[in-house]
């Protein structure tokens, strides 16, 4: 079984929330004290110190539910006994109905009266300044939908401290854009967390861009939402063992038989990294096709994998006429000349399922139809710059439109070229051209730093392919190799360099194993 994590967007969180509200099951109150004491407990959670003794809280409340859960923490934390200031933005009248309920139950308590004040630079100066242990970020979640200014002064002010507060953030950072990952506003966003706690399911923007960074820990709470949830586009899922286990009755050849091309003498390594991770993910063969002058280089490298010489688009032919050759891997160091973009456009004609990196993409950028003749079966591995080159319009997009996220330039690339596109990163996004999407978020206790090295690519282009040739589904391949070369990062850990990484799948594919024997 594999395990799998939904990335939301605010429009589908809505949704959901909505469904919840019209089933007559829950009320939007409901759901409110649920978030609230979600992140009371989270916060509790984490810092025990906090829930054994009196503390002191400066909760900043915006003008709309976000706010709302922020009354719900300020009463919650003032039931513990803390001593809480509340900061409000905007006029209290105006909130929407559940957050003004909770205004209301907040102002009703028994508390003095400077226990609610506007936010400004002032007010939160004179609420530091009684003590703050904790500040809670109440001011916009998942409604925030332009940029945010003239809250640059809250970090500032909080930086200022001798001693910096804790800061959790409700549902995301205020600034934080739940659906792209970055911050509204300049410079960044207002208020920079050490925990932020969200509901039900993470949203997209916790992964993409600035949101790690911006987020701290990230803690998804459950407030019963799940038996209205509907399936929505996005998702991560670890890889199916059982699709990664090989049959006792199966041959080398129900594995398939990949072929990586590799550039000339003294250009091998990148190639042989990635032939060595079609191997070790299970193709049933793998071959190098070299240059002449690169087969002796090779030979002196490699032992399970098979050589082949080749010389010229004759020979290409020839190799390509063995169908169980059924996945190519073209990039890695493989050269930019025009014999070699020649190359590329034969090997695309043959419609075999193919990973295209690095040099391929830059000789496809420089195509003057760069797409044509791509189909299906085709998974393109961009790192950033690369996919500028190669999509300059929706990367020009990316740039200029804050509300545009990587997950819609990675979705519009990949309906663009009618390919597979996966574009890397420390959240790697993956679409297909029917609209899927996957991320691969190495952050937060995933976090994978080490994989920042060279050649870390081309063992991933490697792996993609050897999964292309055991017959996985172009998007699987993509993921499931992303999600298990990023494990072998982390499971190598500090000195990781490329080498290490296909000697790490044999004690992750077993973890893999032994956990899904575990939990059947
Ligand atoms: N989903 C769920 O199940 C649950 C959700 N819950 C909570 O609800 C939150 C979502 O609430 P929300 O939709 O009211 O949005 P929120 O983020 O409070 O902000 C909206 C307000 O901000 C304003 N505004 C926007 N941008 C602005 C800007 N740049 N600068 C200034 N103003 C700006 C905007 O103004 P308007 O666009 O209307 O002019 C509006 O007044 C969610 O994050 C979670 O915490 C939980 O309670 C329970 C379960
Ligand atoms: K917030």
């Amino acid at each position: 079984m594999s395990r799998t994590t939904i990335y939301m967007t605010a429009a589908e969180m809505r949704a959901l929330e909505i469904r919840a509200m019209e089933s007559g099951a829950v009320t939007g109150a409901d759901l409110m004290e649920r978030a609230g004491r979600g992140v009371v407990d989270a916060t509790f959670a984490r810092w025990p110190a906090l829930a054994k003794t009196r503390h002191r809280a400066v909760v900043l409340c915006g003008p709309g539910n976000n706010g709302g859960d922020g009354y719900v923490i300020a009463r919650l934390l003032h039931h513990a006994g803390w001593g809480v200031r509340v900061l409000s933005l905007g006029d209290t009248k105006s909130l929407p109905a559940d957050a003004k309920l909770n205004a209301q139950r907040w102002s009703a308590l028994d508390q003095d009266s400077a226990a609610t004040a506007p936010l400004n630079a002032e007010t939160l100066a004179d609420a530091l300044g009684e003590g703050c242990d904790l500040v809670v970020d109440a001011l916009f979640g998942s409604g925030l939908n332009r940029p945010v200014s003239g809250l640059a002064y809250i970090e500032g002010s909080i930086s200022a401290l001798e001693a910096r507060p804790i800061v959790v953030a409700v549902d995301v950072p205020s600034g934080l854009s739940s659906d792209t990952g970055t911050c509204l506003g300049e410079p960044v966003a207002p208020l920079r967390a050490d925990l932020t706690v969200t509901f039900h399911s993470p949203f997209v923007g916790h992964v993409l861009v600035d949101g790690p960074e911006v987020c701290g820990a990230l803690e998804v709470v459950d407030i019963g939402l799940a038996r209205f949830a509907e399936p929505v586009d996005v998702r991560a899922q670890t890889p199916n063992p059982s699709g990664l286990a090989k049959h006792p009755n199966a041959h080398k050849f129900t594995h398939g038989h990949a072929l990586v091309f590799s550039g000339g003498a003294g250009k091998t390594g990148a190639a042989r990294l990635a032939a060595r991770g079609a191997l070790r993910i299970g193709a049933g063969l793998v071959t190098l096709g070299c240059p002449p002058d690169a087969l002796a280089e090779c030979a002196a490298q490699v032992t399970a994998i098979m050589l082949r010489p080749l010389n010229d688009t004759e020979a290409l032919r020839q190799t390509l006429d063995d169908t169980r050759i059924n996945a190519l891997c073209l990039g890695p160091n493989f050269g930019l000349s025009p014999d070699r973009a020649d190359w590329l456009m034969d090997v695309l004609a043959t419609k075999r399922a193919a990973v295209l990196d690095a040099d391929a993409l830059t000789l496809l950028a420089r195509h003057e139809k760069p797409f044509s003749k791509l189909h299906e079966q085709i998974v393109l591995t961009p790192h950033m710059g690369e996919f500028k080159r190669l999509f300059p319009e929706i990367s020009a997009e990316l740039t200029e439109n804050k509300l545009y996220s990587k997950l819609d330039a990675t979705r519009d690339a990949a309906k663009t070229a009618g390919c597979t596109v996966l574009l890397k990163g420390a959240a790697t996004v993956i679409a297909n051209a029917q609209g899927d999407c996957r991320i691969v978020a190495s952050c937060y206790e995933n976090a994978a730093p080490w994989l920042a090295t060279a050649g870390a690519g081309d063992v991933l282009a490697g792996m993609i392919t050897g999964l292309l040739a055991r017959g996985f589904a172009p998007i699987e391949a993509a993921e499931s190799a992303a999600h298990l070369h990023a494990e072998c990062a982390r499971r190598f850990g500090p000195g990781l360099i490329a080498e290490d990484l296909p000697e790490q799948l044999p004690a992750v594919l077993a973890e893999l194993e032994s956990a899904s024997k575990r939990s059947s």
